[in-house]
């Protein structure tokens, strides 16, 4: 594996060791991680790439709690997910991981300002005092404030995005997934939603790990993981363009 190196020791938002995932049994049987050891960096943009096939979203799911590894650790926020059970993982996400999705999964029957007030709603948090500060926050970031009446299909897709962005970000979680987020979107809107997951690292301190095809996607990140064959084969820190090509075509990085 290829690290380059950075002098600060980071606070970290999550750490993986010796992740393994087998999909299936028997004959099946496949080896989606190989033996993963990872630190993601708290405050940092990292996106994660590789060849299809390569582990991504296997990866994603058991960092954010959603799939169980086969072997290994996984620690997120602190916390050892390892051990917890159904129930306790779905309260650790509520509480900890913010999530977006290609497909935006916003509810349709609820304007655009329910969808993002619902993480609240169902974590019991009341919207005033530093919730509604930090609630006002988001949506200005985002640019949201004249949309918060609209539904979803009065929107357009990065407009959707932008909203399942701040959903995401609302309840300021230690850690936000964004699986492929600008996989619908046609370039313009791509750009911008990729600007405000950057800017949520930057001006809201949050944490954001996203994985990509796209190359361009990823130049809007602080650092690229590269994953083939289910293991890290580097990760970079503010790679230039040829650094990551050249990670991604298998080369040394230096
Ligand atoms: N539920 C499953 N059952 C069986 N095999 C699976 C399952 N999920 C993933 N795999 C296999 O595990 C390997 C890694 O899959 P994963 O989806 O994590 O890769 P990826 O890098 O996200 O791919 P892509 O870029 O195509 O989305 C692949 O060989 C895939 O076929």
């Amino acid at each position: 594996m290829t690290t380059t190196t950075s002098h600060v020791t980071p606070t970290l938002a999550a750490t993986a060791r010796g992740l393994t995932r087998v999909h299936g049994r028997g004959d099946a049987a496949v080896s989606a991680l190989r033996g993963v050891d990872l630190d993601l960096p708290a405050g940092r943009f990292t996106a994660v790439m590789g060849p299809s096939g390569s582990g991504k979203s296997t990866l994603m799911h058991c960092l954010a709690g959603l799939d169980t590894p086969t072997s290994g650790s996984v620690e997120v926020a602190g916390r050892a997910l390892d051990g917890m059970d159904d129930t306790a993982l779905t309260l650790f996400r509520r509480e900890h991981v913010g999530f977006v999705f290609q497909a935006f999964n916003l509810l349709p029957m609820l304007t655009a300002g329910q969808n993002i007030a619902l993480p609240l709603e169902l974590a019991g948090r009341r919207l005033t005092g530093a919730v509604r500060e930090r609630h006002d926050l988001v949506v200005d970031v985002l640019g949201l404030r004249d949309r918060l009446s609209h539904r979803p299909a009065e929107l357009s897709g990065g407009q959707q995005q932008r909203v399942a962005i701040a959903r995401a970000l609302v309840t300021e979680p230690e850690i936000v997934f964004a699986d492929e987020p600008t996989g619908n979107l046609d370039s313009a809107a791509s750009a911008e939603v990729l600007g405000f997951l950057r800017r949520s690292v930057r001006e809201l301190g949050q944490t954001v790990v996203m994985v990509t095809h796209e190359l361009d996607a990823a130049a809007y990140a602080d650092d690229v993981v590269v994953l083939a064959d289910g293991a890290v084969r580097a990760h970079l820190v503010e790679p230039t363009a040829d650094q990551l090509v050249a990670a991604l075509r298998g080369e040394q990085v230096r």
